[in-house]
This record gives C-alpha cells, structure tokens and sequence, in this order.
C-alpha cells in the first residue's frame, strides 16, 4: 500500500477505535473529540504533505515499489541522508517544530531495529525475523506509531523487582502457545490515542539488571488491542480559534499512561523477551539511537529558525532593534541555530556505514546536540518571554477586536512600530503559546526530558567519551618541561 494521505488516517483512526480516556471519559471518535481532533487535522495534514511534495517526501519501496514514506528509508548513501533530513525538515517546518513526536522520529527508530536482525537474533532468530517484519509491515501501510520507554514513576530508588508491587510496571505474567500476556502500565506516550500502534520498548538510558527480566521486553501491538488502554492528560487545546491560540489549537500531541490490562502480545509481534542483557544494548547497537538522534535535531533545527523567527518579528513590533541587549539576546539564539546546523551537517559529511547496510550518521555531534538543546530551549524560550514583556499579557481576544464599542480601542492601543493592532496581538499570542501557556510550558518540559534524564545522559555521554588523547596531550606537555624531578620524587 503506498503512503497514506491524512484521509486515510483519519479514517484508520475512526475505525480502530482505540481505548481512550481523557478528563474522566471514555473517548468515542479521537478524530471528533475536541481535545484531539485538532492535533488529528494537522497530523493529517502531515500525511496529505507527502502527495504536496512526493519528490521530497516519498521514495520507492525495495519490496513492493510503491510510494512509501522517505522517513522510512534504509539510507545507503550520504545523499539518502540528506534526502531525509530535508523530508523531516519539511515536516518540522509545518508544524513550527511544535510536534516533537511527529511519526518521522519514531520511522527512523524502526527503519534501524529492522535492518538489525541479527542484533535481535541473538536470543532467538524469531525476534530477529520478528522486527524485521514489522519494520516492512509498518513502512508498506504507512503505520503511525506511539512509543512507551519508561516505568511508572513510583519509587525511582528501587529496581522494578523491588517496588512494592510487582505488577505496578508493565511486565509479563505469562507465556503461552499464542504469545506473551502483560500486565501493568507504562509512561508516557505522547500521541498515544491518535496513532495506530504502539511501540514498547526499554529506556535508551535506564539500564536493567536481571532481576528486573520479566519487565525487559519489546514489542509492537495496535492500539485497539484488547485491554490497552490511554489515560490521557487534561488538554492544552482549549478550543480556542488557532488566530488565539496558535499552537495550541493545532499541535498539542496529548500525553498517555499506558495501562495493560493483561494484554496478549502475539509471538510475531515480540522483539525482546525477558532479557535485560539485550535491552541495555538495543539502542546503542542496532544504531536506532543515531537515526533518532538525526531526525531530532533536524527537527530541532527547525525549531530554532521559528523562534528565532518570532525573535526578530518582536523585535520589530515594538521597535527594539537598537539597545545592545537585544541583539545579544537575539544572537544567542542565531548562534544556537548555526551551532546545531554544524551538528547535523558534520553527522552527515562524517556518516559510514554500519555492519547492517545503513549509512549512519557520525554519532559523536548528534550526541553533543541531543544533549546540549534540552538547556538551550528553555533558554530561548526566556528570551522571548524578556523581550515580549508585557505584550506578552495584552493580548485582547479576537471578539475584543470584533467589539463595536471596545473594538477600535483594542486596535489603535496595541498597534506596534510598524504593524497595526490585530496583527501585532497574532504575534503575540504566538510569542505567549510559546513561553507562557500550558502548552508551551509542555514544550519546555517535553525538550528537557524528550530523550531522558539530561543528567543521566550527561554522564552517559561523559562514560563514552574517548578522553585518553586529550590526557596524553597533557602529559606529553608536561613532560616537554626542562627540569628534573627532585631526587624525593
Ligand atoms: C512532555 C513529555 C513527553 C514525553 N513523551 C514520551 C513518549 O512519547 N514516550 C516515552 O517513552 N517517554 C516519553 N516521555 C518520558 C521521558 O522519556 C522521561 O521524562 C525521561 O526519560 C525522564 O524520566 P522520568 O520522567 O521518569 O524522570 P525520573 O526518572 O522519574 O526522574 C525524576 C528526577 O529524579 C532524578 N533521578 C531519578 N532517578 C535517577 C537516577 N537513577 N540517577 C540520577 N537521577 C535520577 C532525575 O534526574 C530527575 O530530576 C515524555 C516526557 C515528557 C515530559
């Protein structure tokens, strides 16, 4: 089946009827729903996108020789890298990169498990054919996927073996001829009602000792399997015009605890079963991690050069181009921008290919960037909240503006330098759904966290850092110094 158009999702959406939950109610039709059914238009017009631009977005299927989506590629060559990281960019740029879980991000993932087969044989040729064959089933239909990577937030100090009850984290309560039964719940699946299946996998940064087996396991099932079911988080769409409220009328992805309700897992659909061992090493050796990584900061690329852009329309709204205060403001976020373009086009010049066939991108800026952005976005985000100051809180509505009384008022007093009232407040408003509203402080939140623990990735990253030459460089300067040691030493 070729890649589908927003239609065909929407529709896949309606008749799937996922088991969902939002403030206290179980959810009908997602695509209805005004808590959804925003987010659900523009991941729709995500899809009808790849037929806008199928030069850009599509390419051949090796098995089928449809159309299928670019994000799915097995990069051979520098250029399908490219041609990718300019697919996702066409995406991100859609969406201002106010959709962080885009169904790019989790193509590439699978796109890497699947070319890694032998990676997932090593306990069993099955899981290896497995994930194979749901990387080929997920590109072919066009699957849109949700991911769930972390247990309940419960008692962080115990391994999962330990917590007061064993069935509090997803794990498996029994195995039989047709698959693997789980029970328990995981966190947090961002866009999990509004997809089609779900992806369930270990944490790229929380490793797992044997005890914890029975909870180390991946798999891929439906969202409408029987006894899965999505508690989703209060909304940030309150349902207000996309004039009022920019972002958040269009791209709250919505946020769901994952309950499994003793949930069969067929064996075709389990990747890794009860081996710790293997899920430690998933991310790092299948390279899934570095194709994400990728498709991230293309993403966050994206990011940057629309905020950068709201940056500079506030800066010439009120007319505050000349205190040297402001550039500078506006130039630590140019230098962020230009930092993470260096990032992503030194992970491509320097990309190999890997022991599966894939071009791979150079980890090593992709890393730097991952880890860096979750502290440079909070500080755009403060930037932009220092220069809109309290523009940021005159923000009439638009039936302020309609008002025959208080109309005229509104828009002669919130004119800017050179922009009239109503267009200067839809700058603002845009300007306040990015560091004001509760969407955009789930933004906030969303990048700090988006790839785990900035502290345990940190250290993480300092672990694998190859530091032996920079200490050698040290010792060898030391050692070029013209004195002798004292006879004591
Ligand atoms: C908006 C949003 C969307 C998300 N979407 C998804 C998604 O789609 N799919 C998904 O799988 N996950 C998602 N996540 C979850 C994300 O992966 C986690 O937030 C992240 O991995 C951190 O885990 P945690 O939130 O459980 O924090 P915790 O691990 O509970 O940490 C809480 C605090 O305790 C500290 N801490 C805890 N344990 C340790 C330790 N061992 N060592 C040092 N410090 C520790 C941390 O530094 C932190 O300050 C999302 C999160 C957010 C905020």
């Amino acid at each position: 089946m070729p890649a589908r158009t927003g239609k065909d999702y929407i529709e896949g959406l309606k008749k799937a009827k996922n088991n969902v939950w939002i403030h206290g109610e179980k959810v009908e039709d997602v695509t209805e729903h005004p808590a959804f059914k925003n987010v659900v238009n523009s991941l729709a017009g995500l899809y009808d996108m790849q037929y806008e631009k199928p030069e850009k977005m599509l390419y051949t299927s090796p098995t089928t020789g449809d159309k299928v989506g670019l994000s799915f590629i097995q990069p051979k060559t520098k250029e399908d890298l490219i041609r990718r990281r300019e697919m996702i960019m066409e995406w991100a740029r859609y969406t201002g990169g106010m959709m962080g879980r885009s169904p790019d991000y989790l193509n590439t993932s699978i796109m890497a498990f699947g070319s890694a087969e032998s990676f997932f044989a090593q306990a069993d040729p099955m899981y290896g054919k497995n994930v194979r064959n749901y990387y080929e089933f997920v590109r072919e239909n066009d699957i849109s996927l949700t991911h769930t990577l972390i247990h309940p937030q419960v008692n962080r100090s115990k391994i999962q073996a330990e917590q007061k009850d064993p069935y509090l984290s997803a794990r498996i309560v029994e195995k039989n001829a047709d698959g693997i039964v789980i029970r328990g719940c995981r966190l947090l699946a961002t866009l999990g009602g509004i997809t089609d299946e779900i992806v369930v996998f270990p944490s790229t940064i929380n490793k797992m000792q044997s005890e914890d087996d029975p909870y180390a396991i991946a798999f891929a099932i439906p969202n409408n399997t029987p006894g899965l079911k999505f508690l989703c988080r209060e909304s940030f769409d309150y349902g207000r015009s996309q004039w009022e409220h920019p972002l958040g009328a269009r791209f709250d992805e919505s946020d769901a605890i994952v309950v499994f309700d003793d949930v069969l897992v067929p064996w075709e659909r389990v990747f890794i079963c009860e081996n710790s061992n293997i899920c430690n090493r998933a991310y790092r050796e299948t390279n899934a991690v570095v194709h994400m990584a990728h498709q991230v900061v293309a993403k966050n690329v994206a990011k940057t050069e629309f905020t950068l852009g709201v940056i500079l329309s506030i800066i010439d709204a009120i007319g505050i181009e000349r205190f040297q205060h402001v550039k500078e403001k506006a130039y630590e976020v140019m230098s962020i921008l230009e930092t993470m373009r260096s990032h992503l086009y030194r992970a491509e010049e320097n990309a190999q290919q890997d022991q599966y066939g894939n071009m791979t991108p150079d980890f090593m800026p992709l890393d730097t960037a991952r880890n860096w952005y979750p502290r440079m976005y909070p500080r755009i985000v403060e930037i932009i909240r220092t220069l809109g100051a309290s523009g940021l809180m005159a923000i009439p509505t638009k039936a302020d503006f309609s008002n025959e009384e208080i109309g005229e008022l509104v828009h002669r007093y919130t004119q800017g330098a050179n922009i009239d009232g109503y267009e200067r407040v839809q700058l603002f408003r845009l300007a306040w759904d990015i560091c004001i509203s509760a969407f955009g402080n789930r933004q906030v939140l969303y990048e700090y966290y988006f790839f785990g623990d900035p502290v345990r990735m940190s250290n993480a990253f300092y672990d694998h850092y190859h530091k032996e030459p920079y200490k050698e460089m040290v010792n060898e300067f030391l050692k070029r110094a013209k004195s002798s040691a004292p006879r004591y030493v």
